[in-house]
């Protein structure tokens, strides 16, 4: 989409670049030992600290949030940007794989020109609320965007936090309306 990409475990170069991209498929807790272990967390807070971008797909949203039911040998705790759990759905049928629609959050930045698109999900575990308390001060930045999507229960599909943006579909898989959308992130940097 336009964008010069780097794969990098270097922290500098993860600390310095216009937009950190975190993927993340497979385990939950084994996604965020490999996080750790390339010191992934604390250079997620100093960028987010200082207002650049960064966006987690996949695992690389739920990472975001505190933790995981998922089940582990070694359970890992999450990055605890946002509060709350990552649960299982709740439906007779898991993963929930395949093609979903959406209900953008109005004002979406990310989802512009593609907020009635379907998007492709994998997954089992998901956040099924959003827990962050709204901040209405004089200093408070704008409420995030949480967009959500249904599949045995309603579930948190994407997140437009300041610097923070996130989706648990995955963007890359998802044709078309997927490219735009990295698009538009891609164009906000
Ligand atoms: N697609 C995946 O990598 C699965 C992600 C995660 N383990 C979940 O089930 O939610």
């Amino acid at each position: 989409m336009g964008a010069a990409v780097t794969l990098t475990a270097d922290p500098a170069a993860a600390l310095a670049c216009d937009g950190l991209f975190v993927p993340g498929v497979g385990n939950f807790h084994a996604c965020m030992s490999g996080l750790r272990a390339a010191d992934g967390p604390r250079i997620i807070d100093i960028r987010l600290a200082g207002g650049r971008p960064v966006l987690g797909v996949c695992v690389g949203m739920q990472v975001m949030f505190d933790g995981s039911d998922e089940p582990s040998m070694a359970r890992v705790d999450g990055i605890g940007e946002w509060p709350g759990v990552v649960r299982r759905l709740p439906a007779e049928v898991v993963p929930h794989m395949g093609w979903n629609t959406l209900d953008v959050a109005p004002g979406s930045r990310l989802f512009a020109g593609v907020a009635d698109q379907a998007f492709y999900f994998v997954h089992s575990y998901a956040a099924l609320t959003w827990d962050l308390p709204p901040a209405d001060g004089a200093m408070a930045a704008a409420a995030p965007l949480v967009s959500r999507c249904r599949y045995g229960t309603d579930f948190i599909a994407a997140v437009e936090n300041g610097p923070l943006s996130a989706t648990q579909f995955h963007p890359e898989k998802s044709g078309d309306a997927g490219l735009q959308l990295l698009q538009n992130w891609v164009q906000s940097l």
